[in-house]
C-alpha cells in the first residue's frame, strides 16, 4: 500500500544574516515513511527539525534537497493538500465566535461547499464532544475544548492525513483522554495521524510508531513496543526463592527488592521481586519449572520495558553531549 508520507534524503538549509551568509542545516538527509492508518509520533529535542519537516509536508516550506511525497504527490500539489488536515500548536481562533461560526469560516476558506459544511459541522461538533457548547463563544472555552474545536477544524475537509502539533499540550488528563480516544477512532477509520510532540507519555499512549530526529538527522524509527522492549528481561514477583535453588539458577535470577506482604497473617510469606534474564523462552520456562519444584509461589512475571522517555533520553543524550 502507498505510504501516507515518504521522505527520502530530505534536506533543508535555512540561510539568514547579512548576504544570507549564515546557514542552518535543519534537516540533513532524512529518509522515512509513515504507513497509512498509523498514528505516528515525530519526536526530537528543541531544534531537531520537526517543525521544518511538518512545514515541508504542508507545502509551506521548500526542501533544499531530497524529496517528500504525500500519498505519492508533492506536498504543494493541490491533490496532496486536499487530503491533509492540520492543527497548529498555537491556533488562536477568533474568540468572539462560537465553534460552529469558527468552523463555518474556516470551512469556507478551505473551499468546503455550503451544503457540505451545513451537514458536516454539527457532525464534527458531536464527534469531538462539543455539540452541547454550540452557543458558547470560544472565549469561554477551556484549553481542552479549544483543542477539540481545533481538531474539528482540522477534520473539516475529511482528510486522510491529519498533522497535529502538540495536540494535548496544556490539556488536563480528562481532556487528553478524550482527544486520544478521537485519534484512536480516526485510526480505526483508516486515517493517518502525524503528531509532533514533546509529551512523550502521551505519544506512548496513542502512537504505534515513532521517528526520533536529532540535529536534523533521523536517529531512530520504528514500532514503540519494539523500540522500548528490554531484551529478554522479566520482573518476577514470587515467594522467596530458597538459597540452593537460586544458586543453581546462577546469573539468570537476581534479587531486586521485597515486593509486598502477601496477605495480612503473620505466617504469610513475603513476596520478593526478582529480575530474570534467560537466554530464550526455553530458559524462562526452565526457571519457572525449577521455582515451582522448589515450592515457590509465583505471583506475576512480566517483561521489562523502558518508558518512551527513558528510550528517548538514551538515544538523544549521547549525541547532544557531542554536539554540545
Ligand atoms: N526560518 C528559519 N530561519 C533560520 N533558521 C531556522 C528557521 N526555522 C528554523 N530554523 C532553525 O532550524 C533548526 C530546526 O528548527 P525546527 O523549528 O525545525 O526544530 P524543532 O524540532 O521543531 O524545534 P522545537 O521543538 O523547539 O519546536 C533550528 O536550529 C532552528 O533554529
Amino acid at each position: 500500500m502507498q505510504p501516507a508520507v515518504s521522505v527520502s534524503s530530505l534536506e533543508k538549509t535555512y540561510r539568514s544574516g547579512v548576504f544570507r551568509s549564515r546557514a542552518v542545516r535543519a534537516l540533513d538527509g532524512v529518509s522515512m515513511t509513515i504507513p497509512p492508518g498509523s498514528i505516528f509520533g515525530l519526536l526530537g529535542p528543541n531544534g531537531a527539525g520537526k517543525t521544518t519537516m511538518v512545514k515541508i509536508l504542508l507545502g509551506v516550506a521548500y526542501a533544499t534537497g531530497g524529496e517528500a511525497r504525500l500519498f505519492g504527490h508533492e506536498p504543494g500539489d493541490p491533490v496532496a493538500r486536499e487530503r491533509v488536515g492540520y492543527l497548529p500548536e498555537k491556533h488562536d481562533f477568533p474568540d468572539f465566535l462560537t465553534a460552529p461560526q469558527m468552523l463555518n469560516i474556516y470551512g469556507q476558506m478551505a473551499g468546503v461547499p455550503d451544503e457540505i459544511r451545513a451537514q458536516r459541522i454539527p457532525e464534527l461538533l458531536e464527534r469531538v464532544g462539543l455539540d452541547h457548547a454550540s452557543e458558547q463563544k470560544l472565549s469561554g472555552f477551556s484549553k481542552g475544548m479549544l483543542q477539540r474545536a481545533g481538531l474539528a477544524q482540522a477534520l473539516l475537509n475529511e482528510p486522510d492525513l491529519l498533522i497535529l502539533d502538540e495536540p494535548t499540550d496544556g490539556v488536563d488528563p480528562v481532556g487528553r483522554r478524550e482527544i486520544r480516544d478521537i485519534l484512536l477512532e480516526l485510526k480505526e477509520e483508516g486515517k493517518t495521524v502525524l503528531i509532533n510532540s514533546h509529551l512523550l507519555s502521551e505519544v506512548e499512549k496513542v502512537c504505534t510508531e515513532v521517528a526520533i530526529l536529532n540535529d536534523g538527522q533521523l536517529v531512530r524509527t520504528g514500532n514503540i513496543d519494539e523500540l522500548t522492549a528490554v531484551d529478554r528481561t522479566y520482573t518476577l514477583v514470587c515467594t522467596a526463592i530458597p538459597n540452593g535453588t537460586r544458586a543453581a539458577l546462577g546469573n539468570i535470577v537476581h534479587v531486586s527488592s521485597v515486593a509486598s506482604q502477601n496477605g495480612s497473617g503473620a505466617d504469610e510469606a513475603s513476596l520478593q521481586r526478582y529480575s530474570v534474564h534467560p537466554e530464550d523462552r526455553a530458559g524462562l520456562n526452565h526457571v519457572i519449572d525449577r521455582l515451582r519444584n522448589a515450592g515457590v509461589e509465583i505471583d506475576s512475571i512480566s517483561p521489562v520495558r523502558q518508558t518512551l522517555e527513558d528510550y528517548f533520553v538514551d538515544v538523544v543524550k549521547p549525541q547532544q553531549t557531542v554536539t554540545g
